[in-house]
């Protein structure tokens, strides 16, 4: 039976009144048909607004604890329904199924807790100075645009500190990703929030998300997505002076010195940029090795890139699966011929689909060698299973071709060496950087500089998005 996505509003689930093309769900894996998404238009956008409004005087003067209590139970639910969110996002995007569940799933409770854990410590009220009492509030209707690479995690690195903080939300998720978002409203109804504090709808991000940017009622966007989309939002978004949080491309420097342990940090560089299909916004996807292993270094990064399995997505172990869709097999195919014509030199993989694969947008995984930081695929974030491999001579000359990109979201230092490493990531221009592969947790800021975006997500640092500061002054001295 095919499936079928509609819209929850008002804590009901509807069709839209303003019917967009129906957009088909295509398994990635195989490129049959499995449901439709119903896209709505500006009036749907406005029912889920207006909803949202109605909410936000109620929700908003909620205490802090009931809202705990509240995320917490969305917690429990997710937790207990967690098998079925992870087969979604495998089904929706092709994720294999182990990535599925032991991260993209994963990210749900993980930043439910993470909130909640920040929630413990934050001073929503102190004294700012000698006559003011600073209280936070939550800032009103948010709208939530999200991209399917990280269905979860993006949505619930918004949604946990927006709900716990009193804001009122309205999500609209890639229609990519339509199935873990229903399973997210499915959640939130079951945890019992009450009507129209978290409403969904899909629709184009040209119509719908432009209308939510745009609509007076909204008082803050957090977009995550492409940097061109985000620019879009931004600029629909001016004339009512709301908040915007940008959450955008990368294309993130990986930078190897001679006396790091090389065959690890080359199997993880590998492996880190192949991760999801490269299909993440914080994959390290320019490798800058220095020149006495720079050789080496190619041959193990062709070694370990042959052994990346491409598997379809219910096969279990550490394997890649498809892309998510037709659109973003295109683009890879388009930057792998750029980087041949450029004359980078070919190390794996290249055009066309691996052996085996005739249907799913499985693509070869491709790693470059001899890439200069002027070529195209140097520069635009390709957003597929695609490495880029440079060298260079000192440090001052890698710390100037990492920084050397529009993009600043994250970088990679691998070295020996802990002085240096501490010294190299602070010259840095991006939001993260992680040194010798320890990875992030949900408690530390995530979020880009340059045109990676403008905000700072998750723990602590994403509550500060949904919060306006109140200055209270009065006399203290009585
Ligand atoms: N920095 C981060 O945290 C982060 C995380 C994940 C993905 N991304 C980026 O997301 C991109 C991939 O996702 P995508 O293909 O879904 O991105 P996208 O920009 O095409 O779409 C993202 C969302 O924005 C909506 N949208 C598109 N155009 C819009 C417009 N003009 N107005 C309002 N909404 C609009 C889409 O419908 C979708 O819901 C990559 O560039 C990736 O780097 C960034
Ligand atoms: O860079 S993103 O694609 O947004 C991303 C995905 C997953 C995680 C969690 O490890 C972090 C960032």
């Amino acid at each position: 039976m095919l499936i079928s996505c509609n819209f929850y509003i008002d804590g009901q689930w509807i069709d839209p009144v303003e019917p967009g093309p129906v957009h088909a769900i295509v398994n990635p894996a195989d490129e049959k048909i499995i449901g439709t998404v119903l896209m709505g238009g500006k009036n749907d956008a406005h029912a889920a607004v207006d909803a949202a409004r109605r909410a936000f005087d109620g929700y908003s003067q909620t205490s802090l604890a009931e809202r705990r209590a509240l995320l917490a139970r969305l917690q429990a639910v997710f937790e207990r329904r967690y098998t079925e969110m992870a087969q979604a996002i495998s089904t929706e995007m092709g994720a294999p199924c182990d990535l599925a569940y032991d991260s993209q799933a994963e990210c749900g409770p993980g930043h439910i807790k993470a909130a909640l854990a920040a929630a413990e410590s934050f001073a929503f009220e102190s004294r700012s100075g000698p006559n003011g009492d600073l209280v936070c509030e939550p800032i009103g209707v948010c709208a939530l645009i999200t991209p399917w690479n990280w269905p979860i995690n993006q949505i619930m690195s918004k949604l946990a500190p927006a709900l716990l903080t009193g804001c009122t939300v309205v999500l609209k998720p890639s229609e990519f990703a339509p199935l873990s978002a229903r399973l997210v409203a499915e959640f939130v109804h079951e945890a019992g929030y009450p009507s129209g504090v978290f409403n969904m709808l899909y629709g184009d991000g040209p119509v719908v998300g432009n209308e939510l940017a745009e609509h007076p009622l909204v008082d803050m966007v957090s977009f995550t997505g492409s940097t061109a989309a985000g620019i879009s939002v931004a600029k629909a978004a001016a004339g009512t002076v709301k908040r915007v949080v940008q959450e955008l491309g990368g294309k993130s420097a990986n930078i190897v010195f001679a006396d790091t342990d090389l065959a690890s940090t080359i199997r993880r560089g590998v492996r880190q940029a192949f991760n999801n299909t490269g299909q993440s916004c914080n994959a390290p996807t320019r490798m800058l090795v220095e020149r006495p292993v720079y050789e080496q270094a190619i041959a193990l990064a062709a070694e370990y890139g042959a052994q990346v399995q491409v598997a379809h997505p219910s096969q279990r172990g550490d394997v890649i699966g498809p892309l998510a869709m037709k659109r973003q097999f295109d683009t890879v195919q388009r930057y792998i011929g750029l980087g041949i014509q450029s004359g980078a030199r070919l190390l794996i993989g290249g055009e066309g689909k691996p052996e085996g694969f005739s249907a799913g947008y499985f693509v070869r995984p491709t790693i470059f060698a001899d890439v200069t930081n002027d070529m195209v695929i140097a520069r635009e974030e390709i957003f597929g299973p695609v490495l880029c491999m440079m060298v260079f001579d000192t440090e001052e000359v890698a710390i100037r071709i990492a920084n050397d990109s529009p993009f600043g979201l994250a970088a990679y230092v691998n070295t020996s060496d802990p002085v240096r490493a501490q010294r190299v990531a602070r010259r840095l221009r991006a939001g993260t950087v992680s040194v010798n592969g320890v990875g992030q947790d949900y408690a530390s800021p995530f979020g880009g500089f340059k045109q990676s975006g403008n905000g700072r997500e998750w723990g602590r640092f994403g509550l500060h998005d949904y919060i306006e500061f109140k200055c209270i002054n009065s006399d203290h001295s009585q």
